[in-house]
């Protein structure tokens, strides 16, 4: 049987001799979303760099259909679409200038930046530069740029910080649909609410530990629990009825 499009296995990661990920293992199948929910400090961004390949471990292994980081660069960071929780745009570029550069990085067409930024709702603001867009334009053109290329594995860090409410329920949409063309998604989010609803699944994380994997079959350490209820348990903060 093929591998699963995202293996982790027993993934450890320091920064400034801190360890800030603490034996994660994920595994992820093609076409599945997954939403890495935490809170401020839990270590999601960290995880995404290194699956990214802009951070690496200190222990463990990281594998892209079958391929780690340094069998192949080139081949490892083709497989895989990037939106950063922080990026400042270049000055001066349009939002068409600067998908058709990241298009040409990729070598796709500039027909192929045009269709991804429509997709995202940005035609018309185009010919704008992006130094000028909102925050939430902004995360709408990186949004489009992890999408670009089609790739099996999408990484989304934060990637509703920003939306307006149309804009979140056309992410949903947008995620959905690269699940249904066999695409894996797998995003960061503090928001149970956006988790629910454009997740397959959802993985806890706390202080670097995967507290809660509403997909492992296993509904935490105290009997049966909603995904409320967990989520309510692991902040410390009382349950909504
Ligand atoms: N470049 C760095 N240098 C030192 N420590 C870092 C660095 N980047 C992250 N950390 C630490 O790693 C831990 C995890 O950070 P990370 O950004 O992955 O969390 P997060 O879950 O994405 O948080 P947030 O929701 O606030 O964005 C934190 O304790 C953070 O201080």
């Amino acid at each position: 049987m093929a591998e699963p499009v995202l293996v982790m296995e027993h993934v450890r990661k320091s920064m400034r001799r801190q360890e800030v990920i603490k034996d994660f293992t994920l595994q992820a199948e093609a076409g599945r979303v997954i939403a890495l929910l935490g809170g401020n400090g839990a270590g999601k961004s960290t995880i995404l760099r290194l699956i990214a390949g802009i951070l690496h471990p200190d222990a463990g292994e990281i594998r892209v259909g079958g391929l780690r980081w340094k069998d192949g660069r080139l081949r490892y960071a083709e497989r895989v679409g990037y939106m950063p929780d922080d990026y400042r745009f270049p000055g001066g570029l349009t939002a068409m200038e600067t998908m058709t550069f990241w298009a040409k990085l990729r070598g796709l067409p500039k027909s192929r930046a045009a269709e991804a930024l429509a997709e995202v709702g940005l035609s018309d603001t185009g010919t704008k530069p992006v130094a000028s867009f909102s925050k939430g334009m902004r995360q709408r053109v990186l949004f489009a740029q992890a999408l670009l290329a089609r790739p099996p594995l999408v990484l989304l860090d934060e990637p509703t910080n920003g939306l307006d409410p149309f804009w979140m329920e056309s992410f949903i949409r947008l995620v959905r649909e690269a699940a249904g063309r066999g695409q894996t998604v797998l995003f960061s989010t503090h928001q149970l609410e956006i988790a629910e609803a454009a997740a397959d699944r959802i993985v806890f994380l706390r202080d670097g530990v995967a507290m809660f994997d509403s997909g492992a079959g296993q509904n935490g350490a105290d009997g049966p629990e909603t995904l409320r209820e967990a989520f309510a348990r692991m902040y410390g903060i009382p349950l909504r009825r």
